[in-house]
Order: C-alpha cells, then structure tokens, then sequence
C-alpha cells in the first residue's frame, strides 16, 4: 500500500500504516532477535517517518507531535543510527541508474526530497550521540568500511 504510487493515502493515513508495519516488524523479529543476543540492523526506522511523514510532506504540529508520540512508545529505541549524508544531484543520478519502479516518495519534487534531507541532517543534528553521519556521495566500498569502521570502535568488535 505504501509503496504503490498509484494509490491515494491520506497523511494520517499513512503515517499510522508505516508505523503498523513498525510494531509488528519489531515485535514479530527484532525483539526475539535482540532476545537471541544478536546485532539487528534496520535499514530505516523511526527517524525516516519524521523525515518524510514530518519534514518531507510539511506535517502540521499535531501531526509531528503525533509522530513524536507514537516514536516514543516504541518498545526499543535504536542504539546507533548511520544518516548517509549524499548530495541531491548524486542521489539522482544513482536512482537513474538503478531503474525499475519508483515508488510513491521517489516520484516527489525536488522540494519534497530537499525538506526530507534536512529533516534528516536535522535529526543527526539533534542526537549527536545515536546519530553518525556517513558521506555516501563516496564510492560504496569506502561508505561500507566508515560504517564498519565505527561499528567495530563503538562495540568493541575487531573488523574481520
Ligand atoms: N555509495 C554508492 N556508490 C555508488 N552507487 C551507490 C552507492 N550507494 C548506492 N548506490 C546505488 O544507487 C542505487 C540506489 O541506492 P539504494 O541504496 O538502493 O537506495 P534505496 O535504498 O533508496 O533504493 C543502487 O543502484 C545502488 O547500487
Ligand atoms: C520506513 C519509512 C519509509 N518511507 C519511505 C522511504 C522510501 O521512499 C519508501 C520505501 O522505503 P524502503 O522500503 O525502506 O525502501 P528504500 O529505502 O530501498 O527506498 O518509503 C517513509 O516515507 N516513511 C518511513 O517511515
């Protein structure tokens, strides 16, 4: 539902889907995994639904509030959270390239992607301790081993 452009969606309609999908991916898979004593690593969380259901698509206060809310009661919080930092014009050019569908966000404006990036800059910015960001305008091979590079220094764990 989320990902089908074609599809019209309310906002609250939205943000109230991505965050259903949010308590049952946590409760169904990472709480028994975190339980199991593994590492988990999400590709997006919470910080991506105040960047596009906030920043990106200019939610009104009680809308943000909303979010905030919902966020917090989230049964676990993310302990490290990598921002990849890439310029508009790049993030352009690798979306080209990639090809196949695009989805409901991709086919936004400019202005649309413009306000989600700040929102995530701003987010880095305002949790300087769970927040790392990565300058992913580099090759992947070197954006892959500054996030490596961190993981192991924040976890004790030698890079193999
Ligand atoms: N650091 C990078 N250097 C070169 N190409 C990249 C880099 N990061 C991503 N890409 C390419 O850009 C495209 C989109 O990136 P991807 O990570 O799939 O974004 P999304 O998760 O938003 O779809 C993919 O084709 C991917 O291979
Ligand atoms: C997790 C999440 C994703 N999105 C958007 C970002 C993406 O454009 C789209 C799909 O996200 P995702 O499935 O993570 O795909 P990708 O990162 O590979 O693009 O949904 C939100 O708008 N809010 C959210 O909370």
């Amino acid at each position: 539902m989320l990902l089908d452009p074609d599809l019209p969606l309310a906002p609250e309609a939205e943000l109230l889907l991505v965050f259903a999908a949010r308590a049952d991916h946590l409760a169904a898979t990472v709480l028994p995994a975190l339980d199991r004593g593994v590492i988990v690593l999400c590709d997006r969380f919470a910080d991506s639904t105040l960047a596009y259901q906030g920043f990106g698509v200019q939610a009104d206060a009680r809308t943000r509030t909303l979010i905030d809310e919902l966020t917090a009661r989230l049964p676990r919080q993310p302990d490290l959270t990598f921002v990849l930092n890439v310029s508009p014009g790049t993030a352009a050019e690798r979306l080209r390239h990639r090809g196949g569908t695009t989805d409901r966000y991709e086919t936004r404006d400019a202005a649309f992607h413009a306000r989600v990036r700040a929102g995530f800059l701003a987010i880095a910015a305002a949790h300087p301790a769970r927040c790392v960001r990565i300058d992913a305008d580099a090759p992947a091979e070197a954006v892959h081993d500054a996030i490596l590079s961190v993981v192991s220094t924040r976890t004790g764990h030698k890079r193999g």
